[in-house]
């Protein structure tokens, strides 16, 4: 039996995700994201899911960390969540609630709605949205924002649903693996890497280059800082395409050429199903003629 660890505990949007990604896989809950990670790199688990992106609150930050600390793992598949949040409480907290706890991603996203309807409450962080739920059920807190899924798993009161500040705000979560064997090419796919880049004059500028002349259409470039580093960084590069084809292959070296440092992160079908746009001369048929005759004038086939 596959066993895949998900950010819990139970009721997590990560739940949620890890069901739509694991197919008939054992999903089991651990607490914290790096958790999940040395799940998969301990042998725990197969497989781990958690979040990397909200259309808000952008990155997630330690799912990038982690990413860095430690063996490396790839994303084999990702899901997109649209967002909207419930309210719990307590039936017998105070009324209004004195206190409001959630995952800061999901504080974030209802900056707005709290100030409206709990203007008065203090906010304070839990480990995400069902830990949250968990410390309301202990009185930790008195309400918590979760996921709707949350208000089956624990028995509290629904204060409010369908919040959200944002219509459109979605959250990318990546199913990881120890490497292996990669997904087949879709034509819809996504590559992530993360680089370190010297820091000099026009370092970045140089990776970035090395994918626009190939192409290459950046879809998400997030810094995180070196740590014991001051002022260094390294860089997280999501793009369209997978690196079975010529140009990310091509792409990929000159960044390992450029780079001290360069991890690769997975190639994928993405799960919004967006072909990759292919600029003229990028495709594998342009590549492949151009190798052709380079290899012919080397061989003194033309002129
Ligand atoms: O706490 C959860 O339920 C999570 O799955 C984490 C998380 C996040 O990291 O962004 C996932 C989706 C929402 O955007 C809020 C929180």
């Amino acid at each position: 039996m596959v066993r895949i660890a998900f950010f819990g505990p139970e009721g997590t949007f990560t739940e949620q995700a890890a069901r739509n990604l694991a197919g008939g896989d054992q999903l089991f809950p651990v607490e914290t994201i790096p958790a999940a990670f040395d799940a998969v790199r301990s042998g725990v688990a197969e497989g781990a899911c958690v979040p990397v992106e909200n259309s808000v609150e952008g990155p997630v930050t330690a799912t990038l960390d982690s990413a860095v600390d430690g063996d490396p793992l790839v994303a084999v598949a990702e899901a997109l969540l649209p967002i909207r949040f419930s309210v719990l409480t307590r039936s017998d907290a105070p009324d209004p609630p004195r206190t409001v706890a959630s995952h800061p991603h999901a504080l974030a996203q209802v900056r707005g709605w709290l100030a409206e309807h709990l203007p008065k409450a203090e906010q304070l962080v839990a480990s995400s949205t069902a830990g949250a739920a968990v410390g309301v059920l202990e009185g930790e807190y008195d309400a918590a924002v979760v996921a709707p899924v949350a208000a089956e798993h624990y028995p509290l009161r629904v204060l409010a649903t369908d919040v959200a500040d944002l219509a459109d705000a979605r959250t990318r979560f990546l199913l990881l693996r120890r490497p292996g064997q990669l997904p087949e090419p879709t034509g819809a796919d996504r590559t992530s890497i993360v680089v370190a880049a010297a820091n000099r004059t026009g370092s970045l500028a140089g990776l970035l280059t090395e994918l626009a002349m190939r192409g290459i259409n950046l879809t998400r470039l997030d810094a995180r800082p070196v740590k014991g580093d001051y002022g260094t960084y390294r860089f997280f590069f999501d793009f369209e395409g997978h690196i079975a084809e010529p140009r990310i292959a091509d792409a990929l070296a000159a960044l390992r050429r450029r780079s001290t440092e360069v991890r690769f992160l997975g190639s994928h079908p993405r799960a919004d199903g967006v072909a990759a746009t292919l600029e003229p001369g990028a495709g594998n048929d342009d590549f492949a003629a151009a190798d052709a005759w380079v290899e012919a004038v080397r061989k003194g086939e033309l002129a």
